[in-house]
């Protein structure tokens, strides 16, 4: 596998604050990231240091086989797309004029500048002004403009900040697209829901700090959390909350027709053929932990640990 991006014990301090502490990171070509934290949690120093917008104070920076700080910096930005987090865009352009305007500036094809707009589903108003798009279309046009020149390696900071379930699904549908391209992309968010299916790991930043890396199995298989069971039918009857042979099992029924379980790892079988053997039962469902609790868990307890009451 070729590695697209490759930090050794990379730090970034700025006076006595460190950004970034140590960080350790490789992603391969055609890896999909996601790049989680709460807001300080060193996600946007991560990707000025992969843009060569900052150097690093110690550590190594490698991006597509160089140093993206060094010589040759202006070659390998080429190659680079980058959605910043609060894209913004001369508003009294119309959207085709601003993407024109970026691909003469990034000596791209200006002819991809149409077909560029039609996959971001902007072909209808690219001749409308920028300053007449809705948040939703801004960022389309931020996404367009980070794809000029056919990227290696794309960038994106919070790109589905203030779209709609429709327009993030979009969004998302378009990274999976570049993903079988070949196209390396990483995506901050602090937006989880839905981010899953388009992911391959995650990289959970906490104070500078890599708290948790991998996919989500990995971090399910990590963190240990419970998975939750639901069990319908008609439930009355029989004393769910009592019986269970693991005391970590928590059972709350609901009016009598819903069962919510949250249930360690290790107990799931027994909990599964209980309720499988119990009449009333006439549905089951296993949901393991999402992408948003395991986030939850790995930042709390970071924050637990600095405050020093950690278990
Ligand atoms: N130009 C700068 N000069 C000094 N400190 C900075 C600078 N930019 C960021 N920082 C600090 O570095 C730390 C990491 O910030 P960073 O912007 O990387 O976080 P982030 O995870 O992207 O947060 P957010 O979700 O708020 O964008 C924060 O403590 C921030 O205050």
């Amino acid at each position: 596998m070729t590695a697209v991006i490759d930090f050794q014990g990379v730090t970034k301090r700025h006076g006595p604050l460190t950004r970034l502490d140590a960080l350790d990171l490789t992603v391969n070509q055609g890896e999909v990231l996601a790049l989680l934290g709460h807001n300080g949690a060193g996600k946007t120093t991560t990707m000025h240091l992969i843009l060569g917008l900052i150097s690093p104070s110690a550590g190594r920076v490698t991006v597509l086989g160089g140093a993206p700080d060094g010589v040759h910096a202006a070659t390998l930005r080429r190659r680079l797309g980058y959605l910043p987090e609060n894209v913004s865009f001369y508003d009294q352009l119309s959207g085709r004029e601003v993407l024109d305007y970026l691909a003469r500036l990034k000596r791209g094809n200006r002819r991809q500048v149409d077909e560029l707009l039609e996959r971001v589903g902007l072909g209808d108003a690219a001749q409308r002004r920028v300053k007449t798009y809705s948040k939703g279309m801004r960022q389309r046009l931020g996404l367009a403009q980070a794809l000029l020149g056919e990227p290696q390696l794309l960038l994106l900071d919070e790109p589905t900040t203030g779209l709609d379930p429709a327009a993030t699904r979009d969004f998302y549908d378009t990274v999976k697209a570049l993903r079988e391209r070949g196209c390396t992309v990483l995506l901050s968010s602090h937006v989880l829901p839905g981010v899953e299916p388009y992911i391959d790991r995650a990289l959970i930043l906490g104070g500078g700090r890599r708290l948790a890396l991998g996919s989500l199995d990995t971090l399910r298989h990590e963190a240990r959390l419970p998975l939750t069971i639901r069990a319908r039918g008609r439930l009355v009857g029989q004393d769910w909350r009592h019986g269970w042979e693991d005391p970590r099992i928590e059972a709350r029924p609901l009016n009598g027709h819903e069962l919510t379980l949250s249930v360690p790892a290790e107990a799931k079988l027994a909990v599964l053929r209980r309720l499988a053997d119990s009449p009333g039962v006439e549905d089951i469902d296993l949901q393991p932990p999402t992408l948003e609790h395991l986030y939850t868990h790995f930042s709390a307890r970071h924050a637990a640990g600095e405050r020093g009451d950690a278990p």
